[in-house]
């Protein structure tokens, strides 16, 4: 049996939030927010619907912060991306699109934190596209996210956003991307990552650290770590044990540039000195918070599946500890 619930949420953000310096290292956009739904279901991505920005919408974000995606990116993202990033509909930035950006573009860590479906991952993946060149046959950028659904969520819009744009004759090489997920790691994937590097790879924590301990991986070449939904993380000692080893070698790395992005941070501050004191980030990073004001425009629909299935005891007590949540249909006894 399947129920499907399905909630009007958060697309493009027009209005300006009220800035508050709370720390040098941290720029808290918020003001208090009349989400429309809590959602406290494991993350599963939404879904861009394909209704484009209405010209209304476009006419509500023209006030003194109303630059476009494309004007934010441009000179950074190659032109070809911002073809596909607008033939998407990604139009109108979102608040934390328009807060970090520009600190994501002059090479500051950051801490991403907003709201979920707040546009995190087309920020990280936009700064990705600004730094990585395809025509070097390296992995150059990692995301590192909790779950293997997430996995291929990001994979999918990062593969969405390096795809040729329509009527182009583009003759250069495009980048490519690379899902290292649990539970669906083939051999072939790991002789591919030493014949022909890809240019992005998408990794849960397990399968990122054996092929890093197995040597089949080396984070030399990366340029930017993304660790996605990294409060996720914190929820397993074992996670956090392997984030903070990944973490400590991507610390020698030349040109590093490292974005944790979540839409909650448990004690920020802490995790900042942290950072900073572990030498896990630079000691500029940045946490951009922003949090919403408005009740948001209906162009976007978010679509949450929820499958309602019988799930043996000796599982609850797994998908309770977070070890389950790759289950999607299970055989019911
Ligand atoms: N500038 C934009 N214009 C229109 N739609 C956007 C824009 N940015 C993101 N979206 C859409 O909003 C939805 C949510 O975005 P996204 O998944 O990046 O949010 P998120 O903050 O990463 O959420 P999560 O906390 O689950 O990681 C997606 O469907 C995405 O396609």
């Amino acid at each position: 049996m399947a129920a499907i619930a399905i909630s009007a949420a958060h697309p493009i953000l027009v209005t300006r939030v009220n800035h508050k310096l709370s720390s040098p290292n941290s720029i808290d956009f918020t003001n208090r927010a009349f989400l429309p739904v809590s959602i406290s279901l494991k993350p599963l991505r939404a879904v861009l619907s394909s209704s484009a920005v209405s010209t209304e919408e476009l006419a509500a974000g023209t006030g003194n912060n109303s630059l476009t995606l494309r004007e934010l990116c441009q000179g950074h993202v190659p032109e070809h991306v911002l073809r596909r990033m607008e033939e998407t509909g990604y139009v109108l930035p979102t608040d934390i699109q328009r807060e970090a950006l520009p600190v994501l573009f002059s090479s500051r860590d950051c801490i991403l934190h907003a709201q979920t479906g707040s546009g995190k991952t087309l920020t990280y993946l936009l700064l990705i596209f600004s730094l990585v060149n395809a025509q070097r046959s390296a992995v150059q950028a990692v995301i590192v996210v909790p779950t293997r659904e997430l996995g291929m969520q990001v994979t999918k819009v990062a593969r969405v956003l390096a795809a040729k744009p329509l009527d182009t004759d583009l003759e250069h090489k495009l980048c490519t991307v690379m899902a290292l997920l649990d539970g669906g790691m083939l051999r072939r994937h790991k002789s591919w990552l030493k014949a022909e590097p890809p240019t992005i790879v998408v990794a849960t924590m397990g399968s990122l650290c054996q092929l890093i301990e197995k040597h089949i991986f080396k984070l030399e070449s990366v340029q930017v770590l993304v660790i996605d939904e990294v409060d996720f993380l914190f929820n397993s000692s074992k996670q956090v044990s392997s984030l903070k080893k990944l973490l400590a070698s991507y610390s020698s790395c030349n040109n590093r540039q490292t974005v944790f992005a979540s839409a909650s941070i448990p004690q920020h501050r802490r995790f900042l000195h942290d950072c900073i004191q572990q030498k896990w980030t630079k000691s500029d990073v940045l946490h951009v918070h922003v949090n919403a004001i408005k009740p948001l425009p209906s162009c976007l629909h978010h679509r949450f599946v929820t499958q309602m299935v019988l799930i043996p005891f000796y599982l609850t007590d797994m998908w309770e500890k977070n070890e389950a949540s790759n289950i999607a249909i299970l055989n019911t006894v």
